[in-house]
């Protein structure tokens, strides 16, 4: 089998939202697919009406084919502080065409005050590795775990675009969404992500590159490109008003800035080149003045991140076939 659906930006690209259907009839919920975590949760008929903001809630006694897995709980708590907790069912879920029939399906008890801000987003899908789902006693596996061995090949791929709608295919790569060849470079799943790294950068068209390499994961619902300070530092150096302001918690710059584009490294003779528009956020003030960059340091968390300002420059394949990752231009 193959699938393919389409993910939406949300304002400043901040997420992508894409459509996913649940049980019998189907519910429809716009969920925020996430190379960077392993559970499926939703909104749901659980989920207090005080933490709820307009988002689709899941309701698994509307369900037919639901079944409770019975004293299955899930707590996650994000990078961003952010956290949801709850129980959970077994049921169907199709998205872009591919569906299974016993997926777990975390239902919202509870969900911090980010989640209920977040008015669009009706809930996360994990396609990061079973082995950190946090549902106990038994860990749950990811809707791709799922699907693998009914693909056509086992693997997914992510085409994330700026500023407007792209694809996550299952099973297949278009040949018609990137250009020039695809460079393949090994994933360590030990600490289940997408876990790579990269041989160095360039700052710059005319830049000099930097042997330096940066270990990361391949993030899907990480708005940013996170890595280490000293390359965060060369790059800011070339932008005029640019400094670390702690009150907006990372750099910041003029909007009106010339931004240099960022090459990241992908194998022993490619790169990835993210364009110097991409490097700029969103305004920091109403008026417009000062921007958020997109490329922020990882301090404190132990490893880089490559979220949507890096991916949305390529197509990128997750391959768990062969535990690696393709990288290409388009
Ligand atoms: C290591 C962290 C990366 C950001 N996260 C995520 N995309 N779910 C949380 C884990
Ligand atoms: C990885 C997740 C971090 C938390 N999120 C949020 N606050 N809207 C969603 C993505």
């Amino acid at each position: 089998s193959t699938g393919s659906v389409v993910t939406t930006p949300q304002q400043y690209d901040v997420e992508y939202l894409t459509p996913v259907t649940i049980g019998t009839p189907g519910q429809n919920l716009e969920i925020d697919i996430d190379t960077g975590s392993s559970d499926f949760w939703v909104f749901s008929s659980e989920t207090p009406k005080s933490q709820v903001d307009g988002q689709t809630c899941y309701n698994p006694n509307k369900s037919s084919t639901a079944k409770k897995l019975e004293g299955a709980t899930w707590e996650i708590e994000y990078g961003d502080g952010s956290s949801s907790s709850g129980d959970v069912y077994l049921d169907k879920v199709k998205m872009g065409g591919v569906n299974f029939s016993s997926q777990a399906v975390e239902v919202a008890s509870k969900v911090s005050a980010e989640f209920t801000a977040d008015t669009n987003n009706d809930g996360l899908m994990g396609l990061a590795f079973g082995s950190i789902n946090q549902v106990r006693p038994q860990k749950q596996t990811t809707f791709f775990e799922n699907l693998q061995s009914s693909l056509d090949k086992p693997l997914f791929t992510a085409d994330l675009k700026s500023g407007a709608p792209g694809h996550f295919n299952f099973g297949y790569i278009d040949k018609n969404a990137y250009t020039g060849s695809i460079t393949y470079t090994p994933v360590n799943s030990t600490q289940g992500f997408w876990m790579w790294t990269s041989p160095g950068y360039t700052i710059g068209a005319s830049g000099k590159f930097k042997s330096s390499p940066i270990e990361g994961i391949a993030d899907t619902g990480t708005t940013l490109l996170l890595l280490p300070s000293s390359v965060v530092k060369a790059y800011y150096k070339n932008v005029s008003g640019a400094s670390y302001q702690s009150s907006n918690g990372g750099y910041v710059f003029p909007c009106d800035a010339t931004l240099p584009s960022f090459y990241v490294s992908v194998g022993d003779d490619a790169r990835i080149k993210i364009p110097g528009k991409y490097m700029s956020y969103a305004p920091v003030d109403s008026q417009g003045q000062n921007c958020f960059g997109g490329l922020q340091t990882d301090d404190g968390i132990g490893f880089s991140i490559f979220g949507d300002v890096f991916l949305k420059a390529a197509f990128v394949v997750f391959d768990a076939g062969k535990e690696r990752l393709g990288l290409a231009a388009k």
